[in-house]
This record gives C-alpha cells, structure tokens and sequence, in this order.
C-alpha cells in the first residue's frame, strides 16, 4: 500500500498507468466508441485523412482506422495476458521451487531453464504457428513460458536470499509446510520484483503479438489487429503516411508506458529504503511529543515513559511503546536491559526493593498508575503474566486443579463444579494430552513442558485480553520450546489474545510477533515491525543483535559478537549508551542524550547515525 502511494507520486508512473487503463477501456468499449464497425467498407473515403466520421481516417479500403484500432485492441490486449499469465505461473512457481528447496530440484530447474533460454523463442513460436495455424493463443503463451528462465533466475536469486531469514527458519521450526512458508513468507516479499518483471515483459509481449500480426501469423485479415493495421500502413506509406499515426502510435505509447510503469515500480520500491528518505533533514526529527505522551487511539496497553527504580538507582527510563489488541510485541535485548522489570512494572509488580517512579500505564483506556484497585482488578482478569521458569511460578504444595480452580473461582465466581470443568477445558486448550490425569498430580510431578502449559492455561484462566510472557521457554529444553512457542502461536489466533513477550531469541520474535522493541540499557532504541527490523534494522545495536544471532552463523565459522558488555544502570552514560560498543559512534553521540526519532514511517530508533548505518549495511 505504502508502495503503491509512493508510485502514484510518481508522474511518470500516473501517465502509463493512465494510458494502460485508458487503453483497456476504450478497447473494452469499442462498439461504443466506435461509430463504424471494423469491417465496414466505405469505398467513397480510403485514404481518407482524420475528419467528424472517421476521427482516425481510413484505410485503402475505406474501413475506420479508429475501429479498427479499438477491435484490434481486444485480441492483442488477450494476447498479452495469455503470454503473461503463463510467464508468471512457470517462472514464478519454479523460480520459488528452485531457491527455496534448493538441491536436485534447484538444479534440474536451472538446467531446463539454460536450456530454454538457448532456444530462439521466436522461432520455437513460429514453429508453434505452423502446427496450429493462425492460433495466437498457442503462439503467445508458448513465448510466456519461453520468456520464463529469465524470471525464474531472478526469483530464485531472490528466494535463496530470503530462505537464510530467520523468519522462514522459525517459519519451519512451528512446523509450516513448505507451500504455507512460501505463501505467507517468501511469495509477498517478491511481489514487487514479480510486478516489475511483468510490467517488462508485458511489453515485449506487445511488441512480439503486433509483429506476428503485421507478417499475417496472428488474426487472420480482414479481422482487425495491431500488427496488421501497421503492416496496411506501411503498403501505403507513400500515398498516405499519416495512417502509420494511428496503427504505430498507440503501439510504441503502450510499449513505452509498460516500459515505465516498470521503471516506476522498481524505483518505488528502492525508494522505501533509500538513503534520501531516511536523510529528509539533517538530523532526524524528534518523535512528536504529543506521539511519546498520547495512548495511541484503540490500543489495548500503552506505556508512556515508564521509570522504574530498584534500590533508588533507574534501571528503565522513559520506555513508551503501545500493545494493540491481539497483536504480538516482542521486547528484545541482551541480558540486564531492563526488558524484565519493564514488563513487570507494567503489573506495578517490581523486583526486590523497586518500584514505577514515573510515566503511565494505561490498559483498556484506564490509566493503572492512577489507580492501585483498578491495577488489582486487572492483574489476572486484564492482564496476565507467564514467568521464565514455571517450577518456580506453582505452588508445590497444590495440586494443578486446585491451583487452577482457586483462579478460575476468583476471576468467574463460579463453583466448584463448574470451575473443575472449566480447568479441564484450560488444561485441554494448552494441549494437554490427559487433563484429568495432569489435574490431579502436583507441581514436582510435571516435565518442564507440562508445566509451563499449566502456568499457561493458570494465565488464562481469566480470559485476560493482555498475556505478558517472560522468556517462557529459556527454562525449556529446545524440542518443548517449539512446541511452548507453537501453543503460543495457536492460542493467539484461536483467542485473539494481545502478546508481550520478552525474548533474547530472534527466533521467537519471527516466529510469534509482529511488532518488535529493543531495548538497551533501560531503553527503548529501536521499534518496528518484525519484517523491517529484520530486514533492515535502523540501529547499530538491533544490527549487532541480529549479526550475532546463532541461527545466522555459518557452520565452521566464529559467531558474530558484538564487543564489549551492556553498561550497569550505575556506569550509564550522558549520550548514547550504545556508543562505547558503535562502531558509528561520534562525538556527536557521546555529547548529550539521544532522543529516539522517527526516521521512516512508523519506525522508531535512538541513532544520530542511520543514515550512515542503511547506506553502508551493519559493520557489526
Ligand atoms: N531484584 C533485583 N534487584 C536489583 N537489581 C535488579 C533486580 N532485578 C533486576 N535488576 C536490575 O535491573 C536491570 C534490568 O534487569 P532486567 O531483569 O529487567 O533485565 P533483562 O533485560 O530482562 O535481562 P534478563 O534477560 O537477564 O532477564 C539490570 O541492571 C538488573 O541488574
């Protein structure tokens, strides 16, 4: 969408595809426009030059050229669509095969490929034309699948690429199919390159349905067609030039306009990373204060310039950011960044001798922070918490159903009986395979994953539209926190449950959310959504982060790290509290405090450096 507003920016862009959709129409509606049929002779007027009747003039057989132009429209319009349909469908499907599987199915594609793209097409086409005389069906879509190998090598360049993010790692690991991962993840990520590509070949495709008309091979005459308007005009080029106007014209405009619709696309689509829109002002823009202060409308939480203090040090300062409904937020960052204490001083509930010393919370519309009964209420109902280590998190001396039951009796009031029932439900909806069996044993009597399924269906046991969810599967072994992380996922869609779950694991922040936040020393530093930030992250510490992920290293090779420690909320620094460890750092960092701007829509980073940071790639 944002795509598409930048290109209607474009004037270039608005003229082809004012042309295309003006062209289409008018052939569309030629019996209305045309006030002649396309066959009619008017013996009286050939040659005839543009006048009331004939708009366009006539031909050597006095047929209205402005007829025949909109008739032949409709079989070269067909023509084009037939060749490119069997182009996107051939080279689309086995460019995506080929990068994705990778392996014999890559090398068989690339090979039938080479070889297609040996073959003369327009020969193999005229082959074609002489089997099935006269079929330009036939004709044009053996040249779209003839034209393939060219898309195919592009996708599959692409694909290869796009198959080593973590999305599509996670993607697997949550047990997607191969087709669901290359529908929902890989095929949108192309569909800029597939648009450009079609637009190019769309217009060779004109220029090769005229010239098959113009030799006769195409709508057989007197039908009408483009090539064979032009093929009549150059018969008659030296008593009456000027009908080349109207056979040649609308042909080179629609080539040119494809051409720079093309051109546009692409164009675009660089443009929404380009370093010129990152760099609209010298230094970018601080957030609007009204943005940092105000909930956004219809969000489920918004925090806003959360302080939180332990020991009367801050340890999280001016953190903002806002959960809407049954969206997934991820906050990440290496170990003591605050990513912890900022989600449990959204619950007021602190650790060791902290507390909130400034900023809101305000969930559903009502401000938290203001009011400690309303912050009761919704603790467990509102908002629900699922903690690192779910042992801990149970009472040892309680069973599971009595655990559960006593919550589910707080948050419904219903009775024994039926709270009983309802903690069967909850233990089935988390997946647990024999809920009677597991309601009755007690904490020490569960596997890790079990139990932090309990701790899941306790959180729900509310029906609470927030779940907070604190690195739930560090404590797990790595085959139970796939499936922790598959319920989550499940649970999400089934409910619509909001998310905010705390992670250092790029895996999870791919596969569960959409939006994500890193936070670096008791900051907010970087805020996007999941694919930008993976993408193209805007800060050199979100940039380290993803540089040193494991998944990302290659077998036999040191992993990435990014020197030096997170500071202690006693050592903070006046300005940017990266810098010690930035490669980008300058002066200018360490001058004063870094205000977190926003460089591109809806994007949030604290770097004076971004541009530099996107015009050379992450150094880290
Ligand atoms: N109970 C506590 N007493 C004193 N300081 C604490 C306590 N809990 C956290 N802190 C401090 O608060 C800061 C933020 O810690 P927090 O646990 O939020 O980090 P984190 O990013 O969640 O890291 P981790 O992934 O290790 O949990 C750290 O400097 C930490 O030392």
């Amino acid at each position: 969408m944002k795509t598409t507003s930048r290109l209607l920016r474009r004037p270039a862009a608005v003229v082809a595809v004012a042309w295309l959709v003006l062209l289409t129409v008018a052939t569309a509606c030629a019996p209305l426009i045309a006030a002649h049929g396309p066959l009619d002779q008017d013996l009286s007027h050939v040659l005839a030059l543009p006048s009331a009747s004939h708009p366009l003039g006539t031909d050597s057989l006095g047929r209205d050229l402005l007829s025949r132009l909109l008739y032949g429209g409709q079989p070269a319009l067909l023509a084009v669509a037939e060749a490119l349909v069997a182009h996107l469908v051939v080279g689309v499907t086995l460019g995506l095969v080929a990068g994705y599987l990778g392996g014999w199915a890559d090398t068989l594609i690339t090979r039938v490929g080479d070889l297609l793209f040996a073959l003369p097409a327009i020969i193999i086409v005229l082959v074609v034309l002489s089997v099935f005389p006269g079929n330009l069906h036939a004709a044009m879509i053996t040249f779209g699948v003839l034209g393939s190998p060219g898309l195919i090598r592009v996708l599959r360049s692409r694909t290869l690429g796009i198959r080593q993010e973590m999305y599509v790692a996670a993607a697997r690991v949550c047990g997607l199919s191969d087709a669901q991962i290359l529908l929902r993840h890989v095929l949108p990520r192309l569909t800029s390159t597939v648009i450009v590509q079609a637009a190019l070949f769309s217009a060779v495709a004109v220029i090769i349905q005229a010239g098959l008309g113009f030799l006769g091979l195409g709508a057989q005459p007197p039908a009408p067609s483009w090539g064979g308007l032009v093929a009549d005009a150059s018969q008659v080029i030296d008593r009456d030039p000027w009908m080349l106007v109207p056979a040649g014209v609308p042909l080179v405009l629609t080539v040119v306009a494809l051409s720079m619709l093309g051109d546009a696309i692409r164009d675009s689509a660089v443009e929404s990373w380009s370093v010129s829109k990152l760099a609209t002002a010298s230094a970018p823009p601080p957030v609007a204060k009204e943005h940092a202060e105000a909930p956004v409308p219809g969000a489920l939480l918004s925090v806003r310039d959360l302080t939180v203090e332990i020991d009367g040090v801050p340890v999280v300062q001016g953190v903002s950011f806002d959960v809407m409904p049954g969206e997934t937020l991820g906050v990440v960052g290496e170990s003591g960044c605050g990513k912890s204490v900022t989600a449990l001083g959204v619950l007021g509930l602190v650790p060791g001798n902290g507390r909130v010393t400034g900023g809101r919370v305000v969930f559903a519309g009502t401000d938290l922070t203001a009011s400690p009964t309303e912050l009761a209420r919704v603790r467990g109902s509102g908002i629900a918490y699922v903690s690192q280590d779910p042992m801990v998190a149970l009472d040892p001396t309680f069973t599971v159903l009595s655990q559960l039951r006593e919550a589910v009796r707080r948050h419904s009031g219903a009775n024994r009986e039926q709270a009983r029932e309802r903690v069967l439900e909850l233990l089935a909806m988390v997946g647990v395979p024999d809920p009677e069996g597991v309601a009755g044993r007690y904490p020490h009597q569960l596997s890790g994953g079990l139990a932090q399924r309990v701790l899941i269906a306790l959180a729900l046991a509310g029906r609470p539209k927030l779940l907070i969810a604190d690195e739930p599967t560090t404590a797990l072994d790595v085959s139970v926190q796939k499936e922790i992380l598959t319920l989550l996922h499940t649970l999400q869609r089934r409910t619509g449950i909001a998310v905010l779950i705390v992670t250092h694991d790029w895996g999870v922040v791919a596969t569960l959310c959409h939006r994500s936040l890193v936070m670096y020393a008791g900051q907010v530093v970087e805020q996007a959504d999941v694919e930008s930030m993976f993408v193209r992250p805007l800060h050199p510490y979100t940039a380290g982060l993803l540089a040193a992920n494991p998944h990302r290293a290659a077998h036999g090779h040191a992993l990435t790290t990014i020197p030096g420690t997170v500071p202690s909320p006693r050592e903070w620094p006046v300005g940017c509290r990266f810098a010690a460890r930035c490669p980008y750092a300058g002066d200018d960092c360490r001058a004063a405090p870094v205000a977190l701007t926003g460089p591109a829509p809806a994007r949030l980073t604290r770097c004076l450096h971004v541009e530099e940071l996107v015009s050379e790639g992450a150094r880290l």
